[in-house]
């Protein structure tokens, strides 16, 4: 996958306690991450924490105040992506957020393949896309308001792999969903990954579901990345405050 982010800094400017007044929230603060070719990599960290924001200038959807964003390589910008669009499918927390509400899910499956220029009608990929995430090929004239959020969910990741990008980039995909449709969404998350040889970069604040997916963590507090590696090893023997917060979050006991 390949990203590097040196330096990067994104502040927010929102209005303060008197109509007057602004403040500025620094969401990233200096930010370094590299992520390397071939690794799935988990960021986790706790509400707040730059996570999202993370994503969206990973993403080239916002420009950092200061510091680079390279995708391999190549400094990305809003205004010039690169190859980024192609290379990365994205699935939101909120499937509503990415799915039209007024297209059957086909249009929706297939207008990233449009979008990307690749030829044909798409009948057979949106079938096999279907397929693939376990819906019936058969619902594909169907809109989003006629199924649940779990099987949304499934779509909204279909239409994510639709171009067979190098790399998945999910922020909370399973938390809009209960507990059962989530164990099944994140092994299904797993085996397309691994099937269609895409790597993912997972934004969660569930460490469980991190560690089954992914191989690397990057844990970030107040805008920056505190501690990185296997995953294994971090989550065994944290050395930041804020992954032994996390731990004791998620055990509830402190983490010596
Ligand atoms: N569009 C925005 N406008 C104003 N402030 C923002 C915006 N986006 C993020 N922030 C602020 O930047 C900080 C980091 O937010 P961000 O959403 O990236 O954290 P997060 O780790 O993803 O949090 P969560 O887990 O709660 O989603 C927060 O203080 C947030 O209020």
């Amino acid at each position: 996958m390949s990203f590097t982010l040196a330096g990067v800094t994104r502040r927010y400017t929102v209005p303060g306690d008197r109509p007057w007044r602004r403040v500025v929230r620094t969401a990233l603060d200096g930010l370094d991450l590299e992520v390397p070719a071939g690794r799935d990599l988990a960021v986790v960290g706790a509400s707040g924490s730059g996570k999202s924001t993370l994503l969206r200038v990973l993403l080239a959807l916002e420009a950092p105040e200061a510091g680079t964003v390279r995708f391999r390589g190549e400094v990305v910008t809003p205004r010039r992506p690169g190859a980024l669009r192609r290379a990365v499918g994205v699935v939101a927390q909120d499937p509503g957020s990415s799915l039209d509400p007024r297209l059957p899910v086909g249009a929706s499956l297939r207008e990233p393949l449009e979008c990307a220029g690749v030829p044909g009608d798409h009948g057979e990929r949106v079938a096999e896309l279907l397929d693939a995430v376990g819906l019936d090929p058969a619902v594909a004239d169907r809109r989003p308001a006629a199924f649940s959020g779990g099987e949304r969910q499934r779509i909204a990741l279909a239409r994510a792999l639709a171009t067979r990008p190098a790399v998945l980039v999910a922020d909370e995909p399973f938390s809009a969903v209960d507990p059962t449709t989530r164990r099944r969404l994140v092994t299904l998350v797993g085996h397309l990954a691994r099937a269609s040889g895409t790597r993912l970069l997972l934004v969660s604040h569930d460490l469980g579901i991190a560690q089954r997916l992914c191989a690397d963590v990057a844990v970030l507090a107040a805008g920056r990345v505190v501690e990185t590696g296997p995953i294994d090893d971090v989550l065994a023997r944290p050395s930041a405050d804020a992954t032994r917060a996390l731990l004791d979050a998620v055990l509830g006991v402190e983490v010596p």
